[in-house]
């Protein structure tokens, strides 16, 4: 196994290792989030009682093949607690998330978890934040015009593609506008900046963290509040 692989393992199966019975428990997305699924697969297999609300389509599937009972947030509007990844994260706990495009489930699973726990390989630390294209989740009918606005703040705005040259589409249907920033000097001015009409959510997650585990050599280092 990779270094990065080996970190990212670490990060998942000491987050998973806080679960308790009876939880309902965030799902996240991503490669980082898959290991922890696959942890909680195991750990259901071995008696764990908790449910599972996933944060992607992707993610679902991962946990039905692997017999995680499952839930909605029409079920259980707020949540015990979310395991996820990020692609990048600072000593703030602020995030940038969405490179796999899954941010707005996300966001709305972890705004409505009692805890919301990152897991992190090392080279998703950033001080500060930055290095990640920043994800934005946009209705098409309004694309055009939201790139309009990006580009005026100059925020470089590229619509994500597939790797066959088609848009991307988000599991809600959006597109998704990639911001090629290089560092992120004020977070929480940024995100007020993206509050254009149109945009749906955007992948900066401020004050939703409580803590990121995250895998450095063969140990886990954790970040919490300040
Ligand atoms: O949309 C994707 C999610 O925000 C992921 O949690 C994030 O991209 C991190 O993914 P990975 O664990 O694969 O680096």
């Amino acid at each position: 196994m990779s270094e990065l692989a080996s970190e990212k393992l670490l990060a998942a199966q000491a987050a998973v290792k806080q679960l308790a019975d009876g939880m309902i428990v965030g799902l996240g997305s991503g490669s980082t989030s898959a290991l922890a699924i696959r942890e909680i697969g195991a750990a259901v297999e071995q008696g764990l009682d908790i449910i599972g609300i996933p944060t992607s389509v992707a993610s679902e599937e991962l946990a039905r093949e692997l017999g995680i009972p499952l839930t909605t947030l029409d079920e259980y509007p707020v949540l015990d607690t979310t395991i996820d990844g990020a692609d990048r994260f600072n000593d703030q706990l602020e995030l940038i998330k969405g490179g796999g495009g899954a941010l707005l489930r996300e966001k709305i699973v972890a705004a409505a978890s009692k805890r919301f726990v990152v897991i992190a390989d090392s080279t998703k630390h950033a001080n500060p934040l930055g290095g990640f294209p920043i994800p934005v989740e946009v209705i098409p009918f309004g694309v055009q015009t939201v790139l309009h606005r990006l580009e005026e703040l100059k925020l470089n705005p590229v619509v994500r593609q597939t790797d066959a040259g088609a848009p991307y589409i988000t599991d809600e249907n959006n597109l998704i506008v990639d911001l090629r920033v290089d560092t992120v000097a004020d977070p929480k001015q940024l995100a007020e900046q993206l509050v254009i009409p149109g945009v749906v959510e955007h992948g900066l997650f401020i004050g939703l963290a409580d803590e990121v585990l995250m895998g450095v050599g063969g140990d886990v280092q954790r970040f919490v509040k300040a």
